[in-house]
């Protein structure tokens, strides 16, 4: 299955969800996210505002927030690559491109990811075996990732079953460390580059 057709189905099968399994799966991977000691003792977190079909993030960004945390928030370049920006509680983001939620607070440039000591991201499917990650398909994740050094977590929200093997891999695509699911953290093994 290429990319494509995987990014296809999963948004088909997200978009069967029913509305309640669907709060609920959102609910136990924000506990499983916030039971982990790493993810208690980040102080800077990049995390994204979900959209649509997606795992919701709102609990999690607004309970990292409350737990003293600084949380920066991607803002969509027009060439599709990453700002970021400062979460300030919920009265301070407003829509961006696709209709996705941004702070309106200065942007801080597309380096600050790497000052981040914890990096949570979106994807549509990842392969337990290698941590590649499926997407949007916009590569913004991609270049963001890249600046993001080796001993940093980064961690992709999935439904169960979003974890899964054969996701097509391309040169340029970035790997995650951890899958957080309801039933629990996946560690992804670590890989030599190939
Ligand atoms: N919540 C979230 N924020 C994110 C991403 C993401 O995947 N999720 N991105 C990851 O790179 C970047 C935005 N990239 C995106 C690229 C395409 C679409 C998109 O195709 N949206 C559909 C329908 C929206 C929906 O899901 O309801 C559309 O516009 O038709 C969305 C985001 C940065 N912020
Ligand atoms: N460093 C980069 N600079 C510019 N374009 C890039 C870079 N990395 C990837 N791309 C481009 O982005 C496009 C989409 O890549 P891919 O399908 O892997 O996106 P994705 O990881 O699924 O999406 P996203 O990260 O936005 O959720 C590809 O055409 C690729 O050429």
């Amino acid at each position: 299955m290429d990319k494509f057709e995987l990014r296809r189905e999963i948004l088909r099968e997200r978009s069967i969800m029913d509305t309640d399994d669907r709060r609920e799966s959102a609910r136990r991977i924000r506990e499983t996210l916030l039971d982990q000691p790493w993810v208690q003792m980040a102080g800077l977190v990049a995390c994204y505002w979900s959209t649509g079909t997606e795992p919701a993030t709102e609990g999690l960004v607004f309970a990292l927030w409350k737990h003293g945390a600084t949380v920066i928030l991607p803002v969509l370049r027009d060439d599709d690559d990453l700002d970021w920006a400062v979460y300030d509680g919920p009265d301070t983001l407003a829509p961006g491109r696709h209709g996705i939620m941004e702070p309106v607070d200065t942007r801080r440039g597309v380096d600050t990811i790497r000052t981040a000591a914890l990096v949570i991201v979106p994807a549509l499917a990842v392969d337990p075996h290698s941590g590649v990650r499926l997407g949007r398909g916009g590569g913004s994740y991609d270049r963001a990732l890249a600046r993001v050094g080796p001993n940093v977590p980064t961690v992709a929200l999935l439904n169960e079953g979003e974890l899964r093997p054969g996701v097509p891999a391309e040169p340029h695509d970035q790997r995650v460390r951890y899958a957080a699911l309801p039933s629990g953290i996946r560690v992804i093994p670590v890989k030599e580059s190939t």
